[in-house]
């Protein structure tokens, strides 16, 4: 019998078949020998579900199981693992999962929103039924990250982690970079590619690098998931000409999420930043994503990779489901799920770095002496000003670099300058990252 399970196919259920769904059935199928070759089962998809039964999707479905409701593929005898690939924190997509969970199948899943939010509630189900939660999908796309920190970094103590999570913004600030293209053409390419999120609002408001930063600092530091806890900006407010004096001042625009381990609690935070030119991270463009590791004897580790799409993320569903085909099954976040606690997070506005702020501003004599003067009540050193173009009927830039200061009094100094008169609009402010 045992002899048997080993050798008999691992069959799937497939909940959704759109970019993701139909690459995994994709990838199983261009790539069936390589994968036999490193996995004793076969994987065959025996089910699928989708919202729409007639659309053709350019994959051909005979002899595979439609099923109307995707929670009811739980149920199947035909199914071992249940592959989720709807999307959502909520709704059809958490239910497939529970579902699965309690039927005692396996589960992977490629959502990093249903995990960002119900992660350790499900891992720890899923640990009670001893089944797999797998999700390396979920976060940065293609790159084996989770198997990295949770296997191969797994003997350090990790103190920091952060990257470039998502696709589609790096996307769109690598192609404005390159092209002067304003943001909203660039989006609509994103999304054409297959890489921007159902609602693309959760990309370029860094509410999925959140939830990926959630899972991450999950797993680095052995707390719950905590996606509350993370501090989030967007790209929404990054213009052609921030990008432009980022160049000039010799760095680049990155919207990055970070975790760290502070005296004060961990701190969680996703924005777009300025990062050295010449940094590994500051070069990983387009679609890539990046996520940077530092453990206490491993030093630093960087992985690079395609972040979203149809290829990548299919190959990291597919190797999840190699690994359940293997029997190499570990607990969902690293840690044991009951071992999961909340951790205490970092108290907001107690960054210490350097900032790039640029304010649009009425070209006359004076102004920069009230702004300096601000800076100066506010104990905030400049270290850099750009000041170009002159014009009396048009506003003009005005571009400064700070030494270290805190976030909570740079913060002070925009409030401030947003009351002076002669200056025309809130400031533009970008916290510079040295990475060190
Ligand atoms: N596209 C990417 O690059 C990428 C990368 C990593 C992770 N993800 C994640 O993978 C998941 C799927 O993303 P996608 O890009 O493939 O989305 P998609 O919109 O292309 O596909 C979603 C599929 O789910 C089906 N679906 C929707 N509601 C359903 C319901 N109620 N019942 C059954 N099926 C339903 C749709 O019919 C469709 O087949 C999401 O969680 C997404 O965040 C996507
Ligand atoms: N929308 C996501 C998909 C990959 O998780 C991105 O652009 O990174
Ligand atoms: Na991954």
């Amino acid at each position: 019998m045992a002899a048997d399970r080993k050798s008999a196919p691992l069959r799937i259920g497939l909940a959704g078949i759109g970019t993701v769904g139909a690459g995994v059935i994709e990838v199983l199928r261009e790539n069936a020998d390589i994968i036999s070759k490193h996995c004793p089962r076969p994987i065959l998809v025996t089910a699928v579900s989708a919202r729409d039964r007639g659309r053709d999707r350019g994959i051909d479905l005979s002899g595979i199981a439609w099923v109307d409701d995707a929670a009811a593929l739980a149920a199947r005898d035909d199914v071992d693992v249940v592959v989720e690939v709807i999307g959502g924190s909520e709704g059809k997509a958490k239910e497939v999962v529970e579902k699965a969970i309690a039927a005692g199948k396996h589960v992977v899943t490629a959502n990093k929103a249903l995990l960002a939010h119900h992660g350790t509630a499900l891992a720890l189900a899923a640990e009670e039924a001893e089944v797999a939660l797998a999700y390396e999908a979920a976060v940065a796309g293609g790159i084996p990250v989770i198997k990295a920190m949770r296997e191969g970094l797994a003997a350090n103590r990790i103190t920091r982690v952060y990257g470039i999570l998502n696709g589609t913004c790096n996307y769109i600030l690598t192609q404005m970079r390159e092209t002067g293209r304003e943001f909203a053409d660039v989006l609509e390419e994103a999304q054409k590619l297959g890489y921007a999120e159902a609602d693309p609002s959760f990309d370029v408001d860094g509410i999925d690098a959140a939830h990926k930063l959630s899972i991450l600092t999950s797993v680095a530091f052995g707390c719950a998931v905590d996606f509350a806890g993370v501090r989030i900006s967007g790209i929404r407010n990054v213009s052609a000409m921030d990008i432009a004096y980022a160049e000039e001042l010799g760095f680049r625009i990155k919207l990055l999420g970070l975790a760290r381990q502070t005296p004060g609690g961990i701190e969680q935070r996703v924005h777009a930043c300025m990062v050295p030119a010449a940094s590994t991270i500051a070069k990983v463009d387009g679609v890539y994503n990046a996520v940077v590791t530092s453990g206490n004897f491993v030093g630093e580790n960087i992985a690079i990779g395609r972040g979203a799409g149809r290829g990548p993320t299919a190959s990291a569903v597919v190797a999840d489901l190699m690994d359940i085909a293997r029997d190499r099954i570990l607990p969902a976040f690293s840690a044991p799920a009951a071992t999961l606690a909340r951790a205490v997070q970092a108290p907001v506005g107690q960054r210490v770095g350097s900032y790039y702020l640029r304010l649009m501003v009425v070209d006359k004599p004076g102004v920069i002496a009230e702004i300096a003067g601000v800076m100066r009540d506010e104990n905030v050193s400049l270290e850099s000003m750009i000041q170009r173009g002159r014009s009396p009927d048009e506003p003009v830039p005005l571009v400064f670099t700070t030494h270290e200061t805190t976030e909570a009094a740079i913060a002070r100094v925009a409030a401030r300058l947003d009351e002076i008169k002669s200056v025309l609009e809130p400031a533009h402010l970008l916290p510079i990252e040295t990475l060190e």
